[in-house]
């Protein structure tokens, strides 16, 4: 568990308790499902968040998942304060409730169930990153989840092929059984060919930007992303940007990435997905552990980016005034 000082923060069993509670407490609109079991054998919960949602409506849908990286902490509550949000704002928040009769939402509060506990184990952190599976035969353990996308996977130096780097790719594309199950429902929402997902965030701490695909090459336009896409990505990551503060850019102008989430999303699925790296900037803000007294701040901070995402799901090209 979390240090005393952090208990602010949600352990595991911290977080499903929240997600049951909410599921609970509004059963008309959430329904708490699950993508299956990390390598470990934790359930990893699937929040949907609806009018009518037991039924598969004909609505956008959209997916914000956290925690691919164990020590990034403040995406779990980063989830769960969208839960809270949806939940508690319908039939109270227009803006709110026009989403949740509109859009099926999907939220992954944990990527990496594995990885966040062994992270705060003994009451301590360990700047852990990756999963928990074995990898090699030297005993080392950890896949870093956001390179183990099937996308230009390995591609571009932009993961290691090092088993104990911290950008360990693994040794092929979803490998590791979390971003398997993520893949599966990701594929699963194709109904009749059509990828019913539209857009997502996928949250990351910490430097406070937003980034949008492509991670493996510099280039602006690549293959399966052309003029009008990226303006449109550009476009909505500033507005994004306008509204919590974060820097925006192309993902590949921090640094190369390969096998990254939402070049995956993007490039083999067609889904607007954007990387939110959270609070703070720097390590001397608190780095991946800053204190729980900036947790309501820092997650309500990205309220209307998450729901202006929402809103554009139906048509993210109306940002540039284009037609579908
Ligand atoms: N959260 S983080 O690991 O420090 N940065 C992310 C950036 C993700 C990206 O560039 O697409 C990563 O390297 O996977
Ligand atoms: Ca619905
Ligand atoms: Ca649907
Ligand atoms: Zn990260």
């Amino acid at each position: 568990g979390f240090p005393a000082a952090d208990s602010g923060y949600h352990d595991y069993a911290e977080m499903q308790a929240e997600l049951d509670k909410a599921a609970k407490a509004y059963p008309k609109i959430l329904q708490k499902l699950s993508l299956g079991k990390s390598y470990e054998g934790r359930d990893m919960p699937l929040i949907k968040i609806s009018d009518n949602v037991a039924k598969d409506e004909n609505e956008p849908e959209i997916l914000y998942d956290a925690h691919q990286h164990a020590r990034e902490h403040l995406t779990v509550e980063m989830a769960l304060y969208l839960v809270k949000m949806f939940t508690e704002g319908y039939g109270k928040d227009s803006r709110i409730t026009r989403i949740v009769d509109t859009r099926e939402i999907w939220i992954v509060p944990d990527m990496n169930p594995d990885g966040g506990e062994y992270d705060v184990s003994g009451g301590k952190y360990h700047s852990w990153r990756k999963n928990r599976q074995p990898v090699g035969n030297g005993g080392y353990k950890g896949v870093d989840l956001n390179r183990n996308w099937g996308y230009k996977f390995a591609c571009c130096d932009g993961s290691s092929p090092v088993v104990s780097s911290e950008t360990y790719h693994g040794p092929s594309a979803f490998f590791a059984p979390e971003t398997q199950h993520l893949r599966d429902f990701v594929l699963s929402r194709r109904v009749n060919g059509v990828q019913q997902i539209k857009a997502g965030i996928d949250f990351h701490t910490y430097s406070e930007l937003i980034l949008w695909p492509y991670g493996y090459t510099t280039q602006t336009t690549a293959a399966g992303l052309n003029g009008d896409q990226q303006k449109t990505f550009a476009t909505l990551g500033k507005a994004f940007a306008k509204s919590n503060g974060y820097t925006p850019e192309q993902s590949s102008s921090l640094y190369i990435t390969d096998g990254s989430i939402i070049d995956w999303l993007w490039a083999n699925q067609g889904i607007w997905a954007f990387t939110f790296e959270m609070y703070p900037t720097t390590p001397g803000k608190g780095g991946f552990y800053p204190p729980a007294s900036v947790i309501n701040r820092e997650t309500a901070r990205n309220q209307d980016a998450s729901l202006t995402l929402a809103e554009y799901a139906d048509c993210a090209y109306r940002a540039i005034k284009k037609e579908q």
